[in-house]
């Protein structure tokens, strides 16, 4: 399988796998920067992926990157769409500082990670007249898990 991959910027990294057993890529940071605190930001990756349907994209944080630095995602997880792979639909990676001081990110810094994941592409919704189940399950502790 190919991922498609367009520097839109020369000095964008190709995303890369830590490891032969990674789940994810690394996607690295274009430029430095400062994430000021509070305040979501994008950090440029300098790239434009097309992900090969029913493979779709999803941008996860590395598990260091809030100890490391105080960064967490603000919207948990960045879903890339099929086709957000235009000119200038560069990937990017949406962060929040959490520390009270501005935070450095570099050039070539290794922010997050790129997760294929397969999913569902053709679903046609059906309304229905009575719920899928008749009996309900409950949630949200309802099995008395947590005491
Ligand atoms: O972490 C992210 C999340 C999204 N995107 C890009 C790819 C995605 O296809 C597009 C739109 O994302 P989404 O649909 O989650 O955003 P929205 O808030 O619904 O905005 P839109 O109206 O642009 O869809 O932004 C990123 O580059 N990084």
């Amino acid at each position: 399988m190919e991922l498609k991959v367009w520097r839109r910027d020369p000095r964008a990294r190709l995303p890369e796998k830590a490891s032969e057993g990674a789940v994810g890529f690394d996607l690295f940071a274009l430029e430095d920067q400062e994430i000021l605190p509070g305040e979501p930001t994008f950090i440029r990756t300098g790239l434009v992926i097309e992900a090969p349907r029913p493979y779709a994209m999803f941008v996860f944080p590395r598990s260091s990157l809030f100890r490391k630095k105080g960064l967490i995602f603000p919207h948990s997880a960045g879903v890339i769409d099929f086709d957000y792979c235009g000119e200038e639909d560069e990937l990017k990676i949406l962060v929040l500082n959490l520390r009270e001081e501005p935070v450095k990110v570099l050039a070539g810094e290794r922010i997050a990670q790129l997760v294929l994941l397969a999913v569902a592409t053709e679903v046609k919704l059906r309304e229905v007249p009575r719920p899928p189940r008749s009996i309900s399950r409950g949630g949200f502790g309802s099995t008395g898990g947590y005491r």
